[in-house]
């Protein structure tokens, strides 16, 4: 059975063909700056030369229209047609307390995930963009929704309540719901088969520190606790993304600087972050380029963004009562050896030391703290996609469709 998945950002759609007989991925790729002029199409089926292409997409249906043409595609196709995807699978980012697992889209399940898009308004409308774009061109494709609040569902309320009037959270559903969890769910079962352990004897604090940054407490595959929150806006500092901070702050710019909501929070969500400290990018490369070269902004951007990743390292110890491995994953996490290596030397307190050489891995799993560190330090690439995939195929066998 063939099955596609479709991770769709806001302003990005990244795919995978999956043949989950096999598991094999028979093709994946990226489309970037949709909305925006000239979007890229990055196309790599497996076997064969990868593919760009450059073309205006106004929205996500462009998008995937084009994904699919290049899937079947005489030269880049890996199928001869589209009755060959047995299956779609979507990353849904919000899905409140409606979903603690993935469903299978129906009617109901597609309104419950336009009811959850106020709360997710960067992610929410593009994913549900994909699936009626599926609709459309595969009526007959089963669809299931995957959503990256699912595995937070485990978390008590002791973690998940705000300290604010508590009819807010009985009229409108404001609490901490936790972004990421397929990532975190997949890093925190793969550690525990990498370092031989049974999963529900590990205490393990997982940093996913990509484009979008969270960061996850997991006591035994129960979520003790995560930074994001009501939205994937808390937490850590971000490319764009400003992370915690005073709630005070927000009518005190509001009325100095005459910003409407929606204006404040633009500035919180896009201008914030790495690109709002610095004033030079929200690619994490460009901003230890800088920091090297001496640009002063630069450098405190950088020690801003680790200095948060280490005090959630701090408070998670706690909350878990003690912690066995510290796991970095995601764009930054799996690739930036400076990065992991300005946190990961202040963890001395741990009983952590820090391996130099083991941590110039890119992009592999391996341990990177030296043999008598007390707590483990590990790389463990992410693959939602893959996840996505397996619970798809899982939910269509289930559904015997
Ligand atoms: N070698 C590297 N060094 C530092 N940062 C990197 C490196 N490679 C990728 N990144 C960072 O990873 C980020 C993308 O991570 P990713 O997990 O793909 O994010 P998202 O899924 O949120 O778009 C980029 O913004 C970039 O800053
Ligand atoms: C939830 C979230 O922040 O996702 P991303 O990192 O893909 O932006
Ligand atoms: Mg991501």
């Amino acid at each position: 059975m063939n099955v596609l998945v479709l991770n769709s950002g806001s302003s990005s759609l990244k795919y995978q063909l999956f043949n989950m007989k096999t598991e094999d991925v028979l093709a994946k790729g990226l489309v970037e700056r949709i909305g925006l002029d000239k979007s890229v199409i990055t196309h790599k089926p497996t076997g064969k030369a990868k593919k760009e292409l450059t073309q205006d997409l106004n929205n996500h249906k462009e998008a995937l229209k084009i994904v699919l043409n290049l899937l079947v595609d005489k030269e880049a196709g890996v199928i001869s047609s589209m009755d060959e995807i047995n299956a779609v699978g979507h990353r849904v980012v919000h899905g409140a307390e409606e979903f603690s697992e993935s469903a299978l889209v129906t009617d109901e399940v597609y309104k419950a995930i336009e009811k959850c898009e106020v709360l997710a308004p960067l992610h929410n409308p593009a994913n549900k963009m994909g699936i009626s774009a599926c609709s459309e061109i595969m009526p007959n494709t089963p669809q299931v929704a995957v959503f990256d609040t699912a595995f937070h569902q485990t978390m008590d309320a002791t973690s998940y309540l705000y300290a604010i009037p508590y009819k807010y959270y009985e009229k409108y559903g404001v609490r901490r719901y936790g972004f990421h969890g397929t990532s975190h769910k997949y890093v925190f079962y793969k550690t525990a088969e990498f370092l031989g352990k049974k999963p529900e004897d590990l205490k393990v604090i997982t940093c996913h520190i990509g484009n979008g940054a969270s960061i996850t407490a997991i006591d035994g595959g129960k979520v003790v606790d995560t930074s994001m929150g009501f939205t994937p806006l808390e937490g850590l500092v971000m490319g764009t993304r400003c992370g915690d901070l005073d709630p005070a702050i927000l009518p005190f710019l509001m009325n100095n600087e005459d910003l409407t909501a929606k204006e404040m929070d633009k500035v919180l969500n896009k201008e914030s972050g790495l690109v709002g400290l610095s004033g030079i990018s929200s690619d994490m490369r460009d901003i230890l380029k800088a920091a090297a070269e001496g640009d002063e902004k630069a450098n405190n951007a950088l020690n801003v963004y680790t200095y948060r990743v280490l005090k959630y390292i701090g408070a998670y110890t706690a909350a878990l009562n003690g912690v066995d491995a510290v796991v970095f994953t995601a764009g930054i996490g799996e690739n930036s050896v400076p990065v992991r290596k300005k946190i990961v030397e202040k963890l001395g307190w741990l009983g952590v030391q820090l391996d130099e050489e083991a941590n110039k891995v890119m992009g592999e799993e391996k341990i990177i703290s030296t043999t008598d560190s007390k707590v483990k330090v590990l790389v463990m690439p992410t693959d939602e996609e893959y996840m996505i995939a397996k619970d798809t195929y899982e939910i269509v066998k289930k559904h015997n469709i």
